[in-house]
């Protein structure tokens, strides 16, 4: 971390291991063009621990691709709060901002290939980083090349490598700055069933052995069934909220194909209610009951029961 840092800005910064990893609250992203205001998120709520292997889903549009872009400071927040490794990202200074993007983040993209120069090699793809920001070290960048299982490749050029194997290069890179964190965007998204296995086998290695912490967005449930947490995103707020029931079940050693049950079996389903008490009731159990604009809340004792209006009814005979 650089002398220089705004304490206002980032006075606990990686100092704290208690700290959260990820801290968002009542995040807002608008985006403005001459005709339309969009807003992609909403007032979104996460925390995600160091350590963490977690993903978020969410169907397209949602507002997963703008959420990972803040997180990962290529775009700013509108408003809220979002802090990653004791970084404010909404008081951030654009030059902590190049230092936060060199030291705390790691991006794997869905299509990394066009990121990677084909004339170079594996290796000299690897060091490229390193040599832009003057910390070379091959030693690093071989041992990087052979936990992502590509030491006898490693000499090749990239264009002699395929999909899969350029995107376990990626992978590579984007530990080569010693990442705290790791922003993958459906990493998974053009490989096939076996490379997809492989690569998620890389990142809980990564994750269990180098401590780091890692965010995968995706569509694939059979991918988030390999991690240990799932945040569903629906219009640009977090709404549902998937544990794993049995935090010590390897789920992807144990068998390599699992996840065609979906969510539900391995992970216990929570709804999530921010600091203010809002939570978000999925349409259809809305349309099930008959909910439009508002609606009637009873507490028993126990159960909290919404239910469509009623209060009127005895009003009218
Ligand atoms: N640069 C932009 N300008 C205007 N609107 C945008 C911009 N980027 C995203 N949006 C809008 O914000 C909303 C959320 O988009 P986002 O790409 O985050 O969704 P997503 O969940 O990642 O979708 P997908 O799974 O299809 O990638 C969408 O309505 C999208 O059209």
């Amino acid at each position: 971390m650089s002398d220089n840092m705004d304490d206002n800005v980032n006075e606990n910064s990686d100092k704290n291991s208690t700290e959260p990893m990820i801290s968002c609250e009542g995040l807002v992203k608008i985006f403005k063009s001459d005709e339309i205001e969009v807003v992609a998120l909403q007032g979104l709520n996460l925390t995600v621990e160091q350590g963490e292997m977690m993903a978020i889903i969410g169907n397209s549009g949602s507002g997963k691709s703008t959420l990972l872009n803040m997180l990962g400071g290529l775009d700013r927040p509108s408003a809220g709060q979002v802090s990653v490794g004791g970084w404010d990202l909404l008081k951030i200074r654009d030059d902590q901002l190049v230092e936060y993007k060199r030291n705390t983040v790691g991006f794997v993209w869905q299509n990394n290939a066009r990121n990677l120069l084909p004339y170079l090699s594996a290796l000299e793809n690897v060091e490229m980083p390193m040599l832009l920001t003057g910390k070379l070290d091959r030693a690093y960048a071989k041992q990087l090349l052979e936990w992502v299982g590509l030491k006898d490749r490693m000499h090749n050029k990239l264009h002699q490598l395929s999909g899969g194997e350029q995107q376990r290069v990626a992978i590579a890179i984007s530990l080569s700055n010693k990442p705290k964190m790791l922003l993958a965007d459906e990493p998974t998204g053009s490989v096939d069933t076996a490379t997809s296995d492989q690569i998620m086998s890389i990142f809980r290695k990564v994750n269990r052995e180098l401590g780091i912490t890692i965010v995968i967005v995706t569509h694939d449930l059979t991918l988030a069934g390999k991690v240990d947490r799932v945040v569903a995103i629906r219009d640009g707020l977090t709404s549902t909220e998937f544990v794993k029931r049995n935090p010590n079940l390897d789920l992807a050693a144990a068998d390599p194909g699992f996840g065609g049950g979906g969510l539900q079996e391995v992970h216990e389903a929570f709804v999530v209610v921010d600091r203010v008490g809002r939570l978000q009731v999925p349409k259809e159990y809305l349309e099930a009951v008959g909910i439009g604009g508002r609606a009637s809340m009873e507490f028993d004792g126990e159960k909290i029961v919404i239910t469509a209006p009623k209060s009127l009814e005895g009003d009218k005979s």
